[in-house]
């Protein structure tokens, strides 16, 4: 079923409602209701060029007059087929009744004829799917017309059904009707007069469209000169509709904006920026006086570093608690960063009550020797401040493992019997308790304290026998302890009277390696005896309360997960940039802002064969890049020996009585050269203590002259043999450390001139650490790198590449070694007979008898 278009007859045109989309109610119309009479109501304009698909049963409405008939010139007019149909049977019906001899396919064929004509005037034709629609739409009520006429209509239908895909549906003219007479006029009146006579059948619809001579479909009013073949149906396919740009997903990587804004929007120091220490705080009262400065430059700090005067007057005094919350620093290896907090930190803690001891600091750093070194600075402080008698002279204590736990706890806590009533009875009710005698005070029964071991603790404390009406009470010897965070975890445990209630500085140094690795959940343990708020917190001359945190490293973490587990207040984050950075490589540098010191120099050599490692080190140690002038005087072989001597009789003021099992030391040969403290020092990093012990023999091995030179510093040595290992090379008795990783971080040594790593760093931080044991507190250094094939990518992509750490300058490539030279050959015989007499060695240590 279709919509057909049915044309107005002749001299209707004029009529003010002009047919053209007509539209076929869903239902059919009811027989007992012939009178009803179709109005037009204007089609939606176009959208976009495009014709609504037309909606037949939306534009004719039915209606009645109010005498229930329908006016004859617009049911003539505006018939469809369905109203065809009807009039044809009601013409049939009064052909039959006035016996006229007209049949219904005669009506049919007079209204196709004059639809036809209709068509072929209007070639804009509706796509397959508007026909289709329009089609379905119309219904025609098949069973009202007689055998004879359907089955005509029928065929009829067929042939017009073929036609109808050429027939082009007619336009909905948008012209408003009260304007349609004067437009009609002006159309005739342009018209060609061979198209006179068919525009003038329909002139109520053709007003914008009208074929040309040519048969081509001329728009008019229109400058479009495009024709279009009136004969030729255009063909529309179910082409897609325009659909909408695609959304392009969002490909940038989410970076600094992911993080909140003390992360992504540090303080940025430039490496340049050093200020005399008078500069910092509100008023000098709440700074660094003029005589703390003269001081601290009579102990070697002239200025502050850049670090130190961004960090220094941020844990200064301030009435504003929010501008001093907590503190992340991250600065370069040697950048001075010790200083940094330790000032700030001691002055506070000596403004407080002269004769009150509490421990109210506590300093993290992941080894033994950080913990020294942090001590040696925090005393220098003390000092500083002390000093005039008017301040109290803060005290420094230590914990560290170095010595068994009784010897600590007896170093830190002060035990006393102290006159109190009151606590004297507690103690009694709570031991009644314990023996079964009850007691009527429930508050009692229990121990007021923070976890099961001090419970424990305190139950054993109650049986201690003291005078009457006497308790023990404990009092903290020092007001900085600086420990290692297993140390930390036992005392906070094990140790009557061991309290954190008072502590309002946490240092966490070297915080990247001890939030990585949590020792002993070291973290989860301390931070919540940290939180409560309570007086014992308040920072003097300041309304700032609670825990002041900060967090250092030269390898800053910036993984929130990790930094979560501190709870920081108020957080800043300092920067210490980089020197000599490109503007190309700042844009790519990583999150971490690494960067290495300004005066360090780096290099790195090939060893094209893994197997003969040893002897290319052997080879960089004895060129003039290092060594050599000292190293290539057989003559000095034979001076006589002084480091043994003196390395033993360093006095080591740890009061430790363990023995020096140094490895080095054991292996070494007597001829030994005699050196003094400008004899360039070297560091040599190796994967494991294992091999820092084989490479320290073999390098004596292979050259007598420098195994008098060498020392060995591993985890499995004792901590008083590496003590006094490292003083001797402080005292350039010395000359070569080879060590593992133990040493690589925050050590701090002065006076070293060269590190090497002869095994490569496990990471970009490893090697950071590792290298940065030279050149600091802007002193000039070198670092120089063994890689082998495998390991050349890594090397030159991610460690020397100026994309991830700041440097000031490229690292260079050198080559020491020459493979083809005779000379090589008899290196390698010497390699391979030291390699024996190793081993040899080895066996025979294996073999002799254990020292009880
Ligand atoms: N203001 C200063 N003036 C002179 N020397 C200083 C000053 N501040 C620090 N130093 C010296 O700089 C050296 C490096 O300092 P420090 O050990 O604190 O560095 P660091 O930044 O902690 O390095 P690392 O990250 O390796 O632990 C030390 O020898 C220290 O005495």
């Amino acid at each position: 079923m279709y919509a057909r278009y049915v044309p107005p007859p002749k001299g209707i045109a004029k009529s003010p409602e002009p047919s053209q989309a007509i539209e076929i109610p869903s239902h059919p119309p009811v027989k007992s209701q012939p009178t009803a009479y179709a109005r037009y109501i204007p089609p939606s304009k176009p959208v976009n060029g495009q014709f609504n698909s037309l909606q037949p049963s939306q534009h004719v409405h039915f209606q009645e007059d109010d005498n229930g008939n329908e006016p004859p010139t617009k049911k003539a007019k505006l018939m469809s087929e369905g109203d065809v149909t009807k009039e044809t049977k009601k013409k049939t019906k009064k052909a039959k009744q006035s016996k006229e001899p007209q049949t219904t396919t005669e009506v049919i064929e007079e209204q196709a004829s004059q639809t036809k004509l209709d068509e072929n005037e209007i070639p804009i034709e509706l796509n397959a799917l508007e026909q289709g629609e329009a089609q379905q739409k119309v219904p025609v009520d098949q069973s009202e017309l007689p055998d004879q006429a359907r089955k005509e209509k029928k065929s009829k239908k067929k042939s017009k059904k073929k036609e109808n895909h050429e027939i082009h549906e007619e336009v909905e003219d948008e012209t408003p009707t009260r304007h349609k007479a004067v437009l009609e006029r002006a159309a005739k009146s342009i018209r060609p007069p061979e198209h006179q006579s068919i525009a003038e059948q329909h002139e109520d619809v053709v007003m914008q469209d009208a074929p040309d001579a040519n048969g081509k479909h001329q728009i008019q009013g229109d400058d479009n000169p495009m024709n279009v073949d009136a004969n030729v149906p255009e063909v529309h396919g179910l082409e897609p509709l325009p659909q909408p740009q695609p959304v392009v997903s969002d490909a940038t990587r989410p970076a600094y904006e992911t993080l909140p804004t003390w992360l992504a929007k540090p303080i940025r120091v430039s490496p340049q920026a050093t200020a005399p220490f008078t500069e910092f705080g509100l008023s000098p009262e709440l700074g660094i006086t003029s005589e703390v400065a003269e001081r601290l430059a009579a102990n070697g700090y002239k200025q502050a570093f850049a670090i130190q005067t961004a960090a220094i007057p941020l844990l200064l005094p301030h009435h504003d608690k929010k501008k001093h919350g907590d503190l992340l620093i991250s600065a370069a290896t040697g950048s001075g960063k010790t200083l940094a907090y330790a000032l700030p930190l001691v002055r506070d803690l000596s403004q407080g009550n002269r004769h009150l001891t509490r421990l109210r600091a506590v300093i993290v750093v992941p080894t033994r020797e950080l913990v020294k070194q942090a001590q040696q600075v925090c005393e220098q402080c003390a000092n500083v401040f002390g000093l005039n008698g008017t301040k109290r002279r803060v005290r420094v204590g230590i914990s560290m493992g170095s010595q068994s736990l009784d010897q600590e706890q007896a170093a830190l806590i002060e035990r006393e019997e102290e006159y109190d009533l009151e606590a004297f009875a507690k103690r009694s009710r709570r031991l009644a308790s314990q023996s079964g005698y009850g007691s009527d005070d429930e508050n009692d029964k229990g121990y007021d304290t923070e976890d099961e071991e001090k419970s424990s603790i305190k139950k054993k404390e109650d049986k201690i026998q003291t005078l009457p009406d006497h308790v023990i009470a404990y009092k903290s010897k020092v007001d900085v302890l600086i420990c290692t965070p297993g140390r930390l975890v036992e005392h906070i445990k094990y140790t009557p009277g061991f309290s954190l209630n008072f502590v309002r500085w946490l240092v966490v140094d070297e915080a990247d390696k001890l939030l990585g690795q949590n020792f002993q959940q070291w973290l989860d343990i301390v931070i919540p005896r940290l939180q409560s708020s309570n007086n014992s917190r308040n920072h003097k001359q300041s309304n700032l309360s609670g825990v002041r945190k900060v967090i250092l490293s030269a390898t800053m973490t910036k993984d929130l997960d990790r930094l979560e587990g501190l709870k920081l207040r108020w957080p800043k984050l300092a920067i210490l940039e980089g020197s000599g950075i490109t503007e190309e490589a700042e844009a790519t540098i990583n999150q971490a802002d690494l960067a290495l010191p300004e005066a360090l120099e780096e290099a790195a050599l090939k060893v094209s064969d893994p197997n003969l490692k040893p002897l290319f080190l052997l080879d960089l140690l004895q060129s003039d890049y290092i060594l050599g002038h000292i190293t290539r005087d057989g003559s000095r072989d034979d001076i006589s020996d002084d480091e043994t001597s003196s390395s033993g009789s360093d006095s080591d003021s740890d009061s430790d009585s363990e023995s020096d099992a140094g490895a080095g030391r054991s292996f070494r040969p007597p001829n030994v050269v005699s050196v003094n403290t400008n004899t360039p020092s070297v560091l040599i990093f190796t994967k494991s203590n294992e091999t820092a012990l084989r490479l320290s023999r073999l390098l004596s091995l292979l050259s007598p002259t420098l195994g008098a030179l060498i020392g060995t510093l591993t985890s499995t040595t004792q901590y008083v043999a590496r003590r006094r290992t490292i003083r001797s090379f402080l005292a350039g008795k010395l000359r070569i450390l080879v060590a593992s990783d133990l040493v690589a971080r925050g050590i701090d040594l002065p006076t070293l001139d060269h590190v090497i790593n002869y095994d490569m760093p496990s990471s970009v931080a490893s090697y950071i650490h590792r290298v940065g044991r030279t050149a600091r507190a802007g002193k000039a250094g070198k670092a120089w790198t063994l890689f082998t094939n495998p390991e050349a990518r890594w090397f030159w992509n991610e460690v020397a590449s100026e994309a991830v750490i700041q440097r000031s300058r490229k690292v260079e490539r050198i080559r020491v070694t020459e493979e083809k030279e005779d000379a090589f050959e008899r290196k390698v015989a010497a390699y391979d007979s030291a390699l024996k007499k190793l081993g040899e060695e080895a066996s025979e240590w294996k073999s002799r008898p254990r020292q009880s």
